[in-house]
């Protein structure tokens, strides 16, 4: 059996609990994969003849850096089948996965951009997906949980989903069941809790990404079209931002975090509001399917709803098909966190190898 070489882009909270999580895969010996490439945004690590590398030794790497047609070329002339893990949220690199599956590399990966940016981008990695060369992305939706297996699962025994709905962002369930709880006033001001988001990992690189609801968007995209909605990308439907007017063209992202608590009174406004009704405030999202409709906002929830009863970080999903109409199939449980977003990697890989071998 040709060995089984494994690339992996991106080691910062997702890739290094990746890295820990496949010393422990449970693989027969013969489809162990060796890793052959590791690379953060400024260092590579790999060598000319495709031996085993430590990628725990990146940071002390002197290889040259290979640009990504250059890295194509090196993972398709390797003597065996390649996966690449992309564990970045880059849009080059997304970009680049129509080029990589041409030549036969798999990808896996929980970056949501390929699958939620143009559908050019989208129709261009699934017409170039093979036997030879596959694509997994489970924790591009719901991080580790099975929202995405389901699904298509779902649409490949024929059922017809109706809608999806839910809280499908770790971090805003975090940030709401923090600041805006069922019982009890809140465990401290909007600011400080997106700090808080942001050092437990849930966030995106950066974390405006999160709060301009962009990144449920593009889960929302990726859903939509995999129950057959052709939606043009996570611009094309009403998404309401939760960034400040003052500070939408604050320049980096610890610029944007040092002003944030200048408008923590926008976000109590909101619970405010919520708690006259006798309600709680939440980030939610639907992608009515049998409406052609998807929107991205916030709600005023009733506090006995299953969405106020989340807990941490957890993200719900709850779908209505033409099967589960009487009562909808729920997934729910933790939706962000390098640990539950690599397992789904993790798992995806396995799945890849299994089906390469
Ligand atoms: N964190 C979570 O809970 C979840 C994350 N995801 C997705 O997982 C991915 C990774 O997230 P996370 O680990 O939290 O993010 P981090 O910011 O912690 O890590 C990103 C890594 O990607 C590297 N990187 C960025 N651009 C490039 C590039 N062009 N070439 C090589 N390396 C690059 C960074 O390098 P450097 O170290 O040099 O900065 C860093 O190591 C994202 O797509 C995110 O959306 C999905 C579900 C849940
Ligand atoms: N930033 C995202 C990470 C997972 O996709 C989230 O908070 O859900
Ligand atoms: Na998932």
């Amino acid at each position: 059996m040709a060995p089984v070489y494994i690339a992996i882009i991106g080691l910062g909270g997702v890739g290094k609990a990746f890295l820990s999580q496949l010393s422990r895969l449970s693989l027969p010996t013969a489809t162990k994969p060796t890793v052959i490439f590791a690379s953060r945004s400024s260092k590579q690590l790999y060598t000319k003849s495709y031996d085993a590398i430590d990628a725990t030794n990146l940071d002390s790497s002197s290889s040259s850096l290979l640009s990504l047609p250059d890295l194509t070329a090196y993972l398709a002339d390797a003597p065996g089948k390649v996966i690449l893990v992309d564990n970045t949220s880059n849009q080059d690199v997304a970009d680049a996965y129509p080029s990589f599956l041409k030549k036969g590399i798999s990808v896996v990966t929980p970056n949501k951009k390929a699958f939620s940016s143009s559908l050019e981008l989208w129709n261009d990695i699934f017409g170039s997906v093979s036997a030879q060369a596959l694509v997994y992305h489970e924790s591009s939706v719901g991080a580790g949980l099975p929202v995405i297996s389901t699904l298509k699962d779902l649409v490949a025994t024929g059922d017809q989903i109706t809608k999806i709905q839910g809280v499908f962002s770790g971090t805003m369930s975090f940030l709401f069941n923090t600041f805006a709880p069922v019982s009890g006033s809140g465990a401290g001001k909007w600011s400080q809790i997106v700090s808080q988001a942001k050092d437990a990992g849930y966030t995106e690189p950066d974390p405006r990404d999160d709060l301009n609801g962009m990144d449920v968007a593009r889960k929302c995209t990726i859903l939509a079209r995999l129950a057959g909605l052709k939606v043009q990308g996570p611009e094309s439907f009403p998404v309401q931002s939760l960034i400040p007017k003052e500070l939408q063209s604050a320049g980096s992202a610890a610029e944007f975090m040092e002003k944030l608590p200048q408008y923590d009174g926008e976000m109590e406004k909101y619970k405010e509001d919520a708690a006259k009704q006798g309600k709680v405030v939440r980030f939610v999202a639907s992608v009515d399917v049998a409406n052609d409709k998807v929107s991205v906002g916030l709600e005023m929830v009733e506090k006995d709803s299953p969405i106020a009863a989340l807990r941490g970080s957890d993200n719900i999903f709850v779908f209505h098909t033409q099967r589960y109409s009487s009562s909808p199939l729920v997934v729910q449980g933790s939706g962000a966190g390098g640990e539950v977003t690599a397992m789904g990697v993790s798992a995806d890989l396995i799945k890849a190898i299994e089906r390469l071998s």
